[in-house]
């Protein structure tokens, strides 16, 4: 296969790496953000009590290490606390607590270095949608102080790689669809090709082709281009196929941490299945409010039986 020739930023150049160094350590990262009580509670006759704002630790003392050209998953359901980690790592949020060292450098002493070893995809990713992809991404160039003429070759070739066809990339963004510009916010990062990429939900509302396309081309990052990838996925087969290890996070923490295949078998050992299970068995396993033991597997006949009535019993007390 054809490799992309991606090294042509100028960004890294005056900045040493330690090789020692892992790609990121997190140690003891919390982020506690205050929320309103809902408008009803400030009617209630315990009024003082009312006004608290309450405490969400969006991300509750977390540790997580990813060495050098791993690709490593965050999963977790709606609100456990990933963008919330992703954005501390992308210097977009302060911790409250801990550290976070990219290559070596903190977050918040060494900002400016970190901004330069990482680039960060998101769902909203922001654009000029009146310009073209082509456009929007000579613009991004520029500010990196790219070539013209090369990165206009670059961005050609990083877009045909995505499957965006030639016709599409010389026409306004605003009449692409939702997935094909979340393809091109990915191949704005590819283009500056970070030390570290910070890929949040990279491949959410995408058809199952262009899934395909953006895993392999973030696996091609890795292989060819020595990147390291941090992940954030809702999608369990996507988690399987790419990442080397996977960090289930619930309410801000870490409940498991590890290889897929390592983490299905253990699950299994629990239900006391010989068969491996899912992925997506193993994410609900540790994601329950209740991790599901041996004995209620027996009392409510089945380990899926033990975790609706688990459920509902949760639900109720909520
Ligand atoms: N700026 C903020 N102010 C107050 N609360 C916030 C803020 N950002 C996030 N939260 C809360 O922190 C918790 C974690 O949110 P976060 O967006 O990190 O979750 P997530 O796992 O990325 O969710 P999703 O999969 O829905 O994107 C949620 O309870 C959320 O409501």
């Amino acid at each position: 296969m054809a490799t992309l020739d991606l090294e042509m930023n100028s960004l890294l150049k005056d900045i040493t790496i330690d090789p020692a160094n892992d790609a990121v350590v997190i140690d003891g990262v919390s982020k506690i953000f205050k929320k309103s009580r809902p408008l009803l509670s400030r009617w209630h006759k315990e009024a003082v009590e009312a006004k608290q704002k309450r405490e969400v630790r969006a991300v509750d003392n977390v540790n997580l290490t990813v060495k050098r050209r791993e690709i490593v998953g965050i999963l977790g359901a709606n609100g456990s606390g990933k963008s919330t980690l992703i954005r501390m790592l992308s210097t977009l949020l302060i911790p409250d607590e801990g550290t976070v060292r990219i290559f070596g450098y903190d977050v918040i002493k060494d900002e400016a270095v970190v901004q330069k070893l990482i680039n960060r995809v998101s769902v909203e990713a922001s654009f000029f949608k009146k310009l073209s992809p082509m456009e929007n991404l000579l613009y991004a160039a520029r500010l990196y102080n790219m070539s013209g003429a090369e990165a206009r070759k670059n961005i050609r070739e990083i877009l045909t790689r995505l499957g965006i066809k030639p016709d599409r990339i010389d026409a306004p963004l605003e009449d692409m669809s939702r997935g094909m510009q979340q393809k091109v916010a990915i191949a704005r990062a590819f283009l500056t090709s970070p030390i570290l990429l910070l890929l949040d939900e990279p491949t959410t509302g995408l058809d199952p082709r262009s899934k395909i396309d953006v895993q392999t081309f973030v696996n091609e990052l890795r292989d060819v281009h020595d990147a390291t990838i941090l992940i954030t996925t809702h999608d369990m087969d996507e988690a399987e196929a790419l990442c080397d290890r996977v960090a289930i996070i619930d309410k801000g923490r870490i409940v498991a941490m590890g290889e897929t295949q390592a983490l299905k078998r253990v699950v299994a050992d629990i239900r006391g299945q010989v068969e491996p299970v899912s992925m997506n068995e193993v994410f609900m396993h540790y994601t329950a409010a209740h991790l599901i033991t041996e004995e209620q597997v027996k009392r409510y006949g089945s380990w899926e039986k033990a975790f609706e009535a688990l459920e509902a019993q949760r639900e109720e007390e909520e």
